[in-house]
């Protein structure tokens, strides 16, 4: 398949909120899902891996040095010796993940797995020190060899066709002989290739979705059954770790639970991802050659077809197996199974900017999150590709090493972690932004002006890259039209009067603690400094700040990632509704050199009275946003403390109807000679019907029904948390815009506001 790098714009999603009582806010109905003929393209919720994966890692290289790379080595052999080639059984439990990374090159110093048993039986893992660390100690080292990640697929591939160029030199042998029992046989690397070729682009990287990739990658090892060298470690990974669930990442949430959210945005991403699923699993399960037929076309009608109707994307799959081979074995992968891959590559990878690869870390990949301020430890990259885990401070023997996986909004956690935290301080409520918005909420003040003026309408699409459906060209009636991305030396990214531009643009509101107001300056000279202020925000928002802040690298996959939170109006919302409110014509000249991140700044003011009526404006505007909820944040709290209960009684139920026999993987009893068929849904032949949403998770090893009520009840409680989070993030952000009032009334005794009614003043 080609690769189809379509605008961004193409799978736009749906919109925010359903408001009860017609605010300014729009509403849209959810887009339909990404079934345009001739497309594949996956909704940037799949595929946004470049913003937050790839952070600092590029900023902050490091090299070990040998004292470091042999720490506390444990010389037991398993592993890789466990498995061989033929397939054996692994005798015994599973190793503990420390000596197992140890036995083949890792390091371990000072830390150890913990298992926390839930009283519902459920586990949940975290690391701990064994031991007192100083700041900047190395914690952990996991050579690439030892960790899950597609770009070693792509470099076995790059290795034997090397080793062919050398006159048949063996690939392993050009790396040393440990490493070698982990490398991945070419054939197959080549069949799983093609595959990743298959899968769909993503809307905003036109890039085969990561998420898929890396699930195809865990499944051809867990596909190798106790011939993978990485048993030891798939055997920990949720969903196959006795009693441990697949995490509940949203798009395997109860389809009630989903309804609860209250919120479309995320609705939308979770049924796109939930649309992604059921597509590539369905195409995955035709495409098994044990289904009978050999898919037509083989490899020469793969190659070469370059089909772009929908008819032959549909056939990608299909044509990709044909061409290379099925990767899996004797194995069908059917909707489950892949949803459970989905689910672990998103909860559990880290992506590493320097390889452009995600990757799943044996033993790193269970610490979990913490804001950045609390969490304890970082990850960094080195050349070679290991992936290490520092301390970031002095710790103490026993504490819990913790992660900062990015600055999430709730979204994204729940997206794909299956968590939210409450508080978040980087949650945050987003909508669309068009004209008509900003022209209703500007109506909405009731001060008779007639809606926004030609001028205003410009230098606010010019400023947001908004679409002006009204624009009349360059030669409009007024005759003075000006270029405002030329005045503002590109600070637009659309020409005014243009009929280009986006019809909207995704804004904020968040709960983050707000910068102070700097004084405001004469109104019709704005001065360097407030210039300065406004880039000197602090904070992920300014243009490509990672999300691991300092950690070097995020976990997981910031599906969404939409939301880049600096002050608790997103500053192109601000900038528009700071224009729309001007009455001074006068003033389009002086903002026309500034970007809208300028003029949205939060410290800074145009004018006191006029900031005034924008705070005014804008907590109507989370007024309204509050009110369109279906429940109040005292309605969502009752519910919570009985969904609490609810919760407890299911998982108590669980436990009850748990078979002994059962919650114990083969792996670890050592029972089965396959991991596969720890899958008690799996099927012997491929169903491409199965729904893509598990209950709980294929391995989870109770009581069906009593698990899948239990992970409802947990579902809908989460969803629950998830809107009282948003609810009281439009109640935080309402309180900063009415403190931020009050300063300016205190701005205006003590007589800073020497500009203060300037803007208020209509030209005419
Ligand atoms: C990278 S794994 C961490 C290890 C995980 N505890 C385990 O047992 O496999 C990420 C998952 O851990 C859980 N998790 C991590 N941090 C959490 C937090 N602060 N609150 C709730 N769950 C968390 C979520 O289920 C998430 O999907």
């Amino acid at each position: 398949m080609t690769a189809r790098a379509l605008g961004r714009g193409t799978l736009r999603r749906a919109h925010a909120g359903s408001p009860r009582q017609g605010p300014a806010v729009p509403v849209q109905a959810f887009a339909a899902p990404p079934r345009a003929p001739g497309t594949r393209t996956a909704p940037s919720s799949w595929t946004s891996a470049s913003s937050g994966l790839w952070p600092s890692l590029l900023a902050k290289p490091f090299k070990l040095g040998p004292e470091a790379r042999g720490a506390r080595g444990l010389g037991v052999v398993v592993g890789a010796a466990a498995g061989g080639a033929g397939g054996g059984v692994l005798a015994s439990a599973p190793p503990p993940l420390e000596e197992w990374l140890v036995a083949n090159g890792g390091t371990v110093n000072g830390v150890a797995l913990r298992t926390t048993l839930f009283p519902s039986g459920l586990a949940d893992r975290q690391l701990v020190a064994t031991q007192d660390h100083a700041a900047g100690s190395l914690l952990l080292r996991v050579p690439r060899h030892l960790q899950l990640r597609y770009d070693n697929v792509l470099q076995a591939i790059q290795q034997a066709t090397q080793a062919n160029a050398e006159a048949g030199e063996k690939a392993a042998g050009q790396v040393d002989s440990g490493e070698a029992a982990f490398a991945i046989p070419p054939a197959d690397a080549r069949a799983l290739a093609a595959l990743f070729d298959a899968m769909p682009k993503g809307s905003d990287t036109g890039e085969a979705a990561w998420q898929f990739k890396q699930a195809l990658t865990i499944l051809y090892h867990l596909s190798r059954g106790t011939a993978s060298p990485l048993l030891p470690y798939l055997a920990y990974l949720p969903g196959l770790a006795p009693g441990v669930p697949t995490p509940r990442v949203a798009m395997l949430m109860d389809s009630t639970a989903v309804d609860e959210l209250q919120y479309g945005l995320l609705v939308q991403d979770i049924r796109n991802q939930q649309y992604w699923l059921r597509r590539i699993s369905s195409e995955l399960a035709e495409a098994y050659p044990g289904q009978g037929a050999a898919p037509e076309g083989g490899a020469e009608g793969a190659a070469g077809s370059g089909q772009d109707s929908d008819q032959g994307q549909e056939g990608t799959v299909r044509r990709a197996v044909a061409a290379a081979g099925w990767p899996f074995g004797d194995k069908p992968v059917d909707a489950r199974l892949f949803a459970w891959a989905a689910a672990v590559a998103m909860s559990r990878c880290f992506g590493l900017a320097r390889f452009r690869t995600h990757t799943c870390v044996p033993l790193v990949d269970m610490a979990n999150h913490a804001p950045a301020a609390a969490s304890c430890a970082e990850m960094r990259s080195g050349e070679a590709g290991e992936v290490c885990m520092f301390t970031k401070r002095d710790i103490k023997a026993g504490e819990e090493l913790t992660l900062t996986y990015g600055s999430h909004d709730n979204h994204n956690l729940l997206l794909s972690y299956g968590f939210t935290l409450q508080p978040n301080p980087h949650d945050a409520l987003c909508f669309d932004l068009d004209l008509a918005t900003v022209e209703s909420l500007v109506d909405g003040l009731g001060e008779g002006g007639g809606g926004l003026g030609a001028w205003q309408r410009r230098l606010i699409a010019s400023k947001l890259g908004l679409r002006d459906p009204e624009a009349l060209g360059p030669a409009g009636p007024d005759g003075a039209r000006l270029d405002w991305d030329e005045a503002a030396g590109g600070g637009g990214s659309h020409a005014a009067g243009s009929d280009s531009g986006a019809e909207s643009v995704r804004v904020y509101l968040s709960a983050v603690e707000p910068a102070p107001i700097v004084a405001p300056t004469p109104a019709s000279a704005p001065t360097e400094a407030t210039a300065e202020a406004s880039r000197e925000q602090p904070g992920e928002g300014g243009a490509g700040a990672g999300r691991g802040q300092g950690a070097g690298v995020a976990v997981g996959n910031p599906a969404s990632s939409r939301v880049l939170v600096a002050q608790p109006v997103d500053p192109r919302l601000m900038a528009a509704v700071r224009i729309g409110t001007l009455h001074d014509e006068t003033w389009s000249r002086v903002l026309a050199p500034r970007t809208a991140e300028q003029i949205g700044a939060w410290p800074t003011l145009l004018a006191r009275e006029h900031e005034v009526t924008v705070m005014r404006l804008l907590s109507a505007l989370c007024t309204a946003l509050y009110s369109s909820f279906p429940t109040t944040i005292q309605q969502d709290r009752q519910l919570l403390a009985s969904a609490t209960l609810d919760v407890a009684a299911a998982a108590a139920a669980v436990t009850l109807t748990a078979s002994p026999s059962s919650s114990v993987p083969a792996s670890a009893s050592g029972a089965a000679s396959e991991l596969w068929a720890l899958y008690p849904d799996l099927p012997t032949t491929s169903s491409p019907s199965a729904p893509a949403s598990a209950s709980a998770g294929p391995l989870d090893t109770s009581d069906p029904d009593a698990a899948a009520v239990a992970a409802a009840a947990r579902d809908g409680a989460e969803a629950v948390r998830f809107r009282l989070g948003l609810k009281s993030t439009l109640e935080r952000c309402l309180q900063a815009l009415v403190a931020r009032a009050k300063q300016l009334d205190g701005l205006a005794t003590s007589g800073a506001a020497g500009s203060a009614g300037a803007a208020g003043k209509k030209s005419t």
